[in-house]
């Protein structure tokens, strides 16, 4: 049974066992959870294996970017393997995300594939240096209009920008929101956080958590805090 859980875990790992170590105290029911760049070059497919044999929803966050034959052929190969999310950079422009829904639609492939807009990690200074001269906010509104115009069935982005999308894409539209820090977490090297009530009050559809639940002395008290932070509202 799919989770109803807004969560998704991050298990940012150097290795399988240490990521299933994690994961074999996190509960399908409770959460999905998420495997990314390090994972995934360590372990390999493998890793989806044995989390899809622990009954998880797995969104595997590789943040494609690259031609659209080339990402049309990764995304393919991720929703092969079953995985219930998978990610393209926006930045990759309109024909790449379109190559990559399009593959997935021939083939009959149902897996959720979602564009980042502008990293969490990144403020408008950030930007500046890459060369783009607006604020977050703008550049988020602009890449979220481009990946649904593009087939995309949601986004990446903070939660500072979530409710400004879901008045302009919808509820339908997901918006997976990283940098949720509780309030008494650290921000660490994420830029636009907010707390989880908040996130979704702003209109999350996903909370992307790593660090405050992973290296947290006790991480499922850190996870049953923050579902008691979401129950309350
Ligand atoms: O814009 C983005 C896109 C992806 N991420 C990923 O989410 C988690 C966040 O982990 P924390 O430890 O809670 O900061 C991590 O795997 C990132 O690769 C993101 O943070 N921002």
């Amino acid at each position: 049974m799919p989770t109803v859980s807004p969560l998704i875990i991050a298990l940012d790992y150097a290795s399988l066992d240490a990521a299933l170590c994690m994961a074999d105290r996190l509960d399908p029911a409770r959460c999905r959870v998420k495997v990314g760049k390090e994972l995934f070059t360590r372990s390999g497919p493998d890793v989806l294996e044995a989390l899809h044999g622990r009954c998880f929803e797995v969104f595997l966050d590789l943040k494609f970017h690259d031609i659209p034959n080339t990402v049309a052929g990764a995304v393919q190969a991720a929703a092969e393997q079953g995985v219930w999310m998978v990610n393209v950079h926006a930045g990759g422009g309109r024909r790449m995300m379109e190559a990559a829904k399009q593959r997935l639609v021939q083939h009959g492939l149902s897996t959720h594939l979602i564009a980042v807009t502008v990293l969490t990690s990144m403020a408008a200074e950030d930007l500046a240096e890459v060369g783009v001269g607006v604020s977050p906010a703008e550049q988020v509104e602009r890449l979220a209009i481009l990946a649904r115009d593009s087939g995309m069935d949601g986004v990446v982005c903070s939660a500072q920008e979530a409710e400004r999308l879901r008045a302009l894409c919808g509820d339908g539209f997901l918006k997976v929101t990283p940098g949720i820090r509780p309030a008494t977490a650290e921000a660490g090297d994420q830029r636009r956080v907010m707390t989880p009530a908040a996130a979704m009050g702003a209109g999350s559809t996903h909370l992307v958590v790593g660090r405050p639940v992973t290296q947290a002395d006790d991480p499922m008290a850190a996870l049953s805090a923050i579902e008691a932070e979401l129950a309350a509202g």
